[in-house]
């Protein structure tokens, strides 16, 4: 099968103090967040200046994957669309049939499993498909790549660098930390045979992975940026009550590894470097935070590579037994029952 195009398809951000707000709304609508939920997170957004790096950094990304196709002489022009800030992928998706793209791959910046972190993604090429209506290319997602070795060595590597920042680098715990979602979201995504709860099951294969080629046995898997009204529970330990159960514990260092994310956007940057890292100093512990694997050179390896294996129809290069999901055609669900949203509760 070929391919004309590569959607990159993202969250998106803000870019201005202005954009804050409808960005936010465009986020939770329909979603039952809080309204005092939304103030405080714009806040963090204006802390700043009304900025997430994200897209910045989806731009980067993409260049440099543009160079890694180039380099391999593989020749797909890439399109950049998000889900909830421009460019809304709508619009990148209106601007590829003008171009006469009729069939393109899409690579979602999620690695893992489960509503918010694939079946999401493929309800944005559903919506964007209805939008651009009749000549609508078809749009066929990428895998889940949570255990790809580069994906895997590029996180073991920012935890060595983020590490040797410490005094003491060999008494600091290892902590792993992903994006709550509402427990009800988890256990629901995720085929029978795996009794769902895919996200949480992958984040935890991620660590372990991560774990493994640092030669660390023991460490943790807790959250951050947990949303939604107080009396619906969400995964827990959150990192900012870890921090102090560590702390009790007589721990005197952490190195936090972000390995929910592939970007340092501003849940990172925020949640992590200030709000986690505050309540660290606040304690006297030891604090670092290893870079996510987006700006790393592999990545864009890995991009590639997810192309050329999905081209070519090859095996997955991956080191857990996990199925490979999130492949599908024009947003269908990766499998039956798979990742289908929780039941929404009211506003
Ligand atoms: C699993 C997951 C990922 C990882 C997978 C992936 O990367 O896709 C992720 C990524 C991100 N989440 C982000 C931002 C936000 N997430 C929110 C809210 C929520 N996230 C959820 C889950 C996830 N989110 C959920 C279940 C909600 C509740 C509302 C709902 O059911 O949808 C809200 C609303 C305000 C609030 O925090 O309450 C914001 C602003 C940004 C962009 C940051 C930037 O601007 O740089 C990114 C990359
Ligand atoms: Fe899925």
């Amino acid at each position: 099968m070929s391919y004309d195009a590569l959607l990159w398809l993202s969250f998106g951000g803000p870019e201005g103090p202005d954009e804050v707000m409808p960005f936010l709304e465009n986020v939770t609508r329909g979603r039952g967040v809080p309204r005092e939920r939304l103030e405080e997170v714009s806040q963090h957004y204006q802390h700043f200046g009304g900025v997430s790096p994200i897209n910045q950094l989806n731009r980067d990304a993409i260049a440099a994957v543009e160079k890694q196709l180039d380099a391999e002489g593989v020749r797909l022009p890439v399109y950049f669309g998000n889900r909830n800030w421009r460019p809304m992928v709508e619009d990148t998706l209106a601007r590829m049939a003008a171009d006469g793209v009729r069939r393109a791959l899409v690579f979602p910046t999620s690695a893992y499993g489960g509503y918010s972190a694939c079946r999401q993604y493929d309800e944005d090429i559903e919506r964007a498909r209805a939008a651009c209506g009749e000549g609508a290319p078809d749009l066929v997602k990428l895998r889940q790549f949570f255990d790809h070795p580069l994906f895997v060595a590029a996180f073991a590597d920012a935890v060595r660098t983020a590490r040797q920042s410490l005094a003491d680098p060999d008494a600091a715990r290892l902590v792993f930390v992903a994006h709550s979602v509402p427990v009800s979201a988890d256990a629901a995504a995720g085929p029978g045979e795996e009794g769902g709860h895919r996200y949480s099951r992958q984040i935890a294969e991620a660590s372990r992975l991560v774990a493994a080629e640092l030669g660390v046995e023991s460490y943790d898997v807790v959250w951050q940026s947990r949303s939604g009204p107080p009396q619906v529970p969400w995964l827990e330990p959150d990192i900012v009550d870890h921090i102090d159960a560590l702390h009790a514990d007589g721990v005197p260092a952490v190195v936090l590894c972000p390995v929910g994310f592939v970007s340092d956007h501003l849940e990172v940057i925020w949640d992590l470097d200030n709000e986690a890292a505050e309540r660290a100093a606040e304690l006297g512990m030891g604090f670092a935070r290893a870079a996510t694997p987006g700006t790393d050179p592999r990545f864009a390896e890995l991009v590639v590579e997810l192309v050329r294996e999905h081209v070519a129809d090859a095996p997955a290069r991956k080191l857990s037994d996990f199925p490979a999901a999130g492949c599908t055609l024009n947003g269908a669900p990766c499998a039956p029952l798979c990742c289908e949203p929780p039941a929404r509760r009211p506003a």
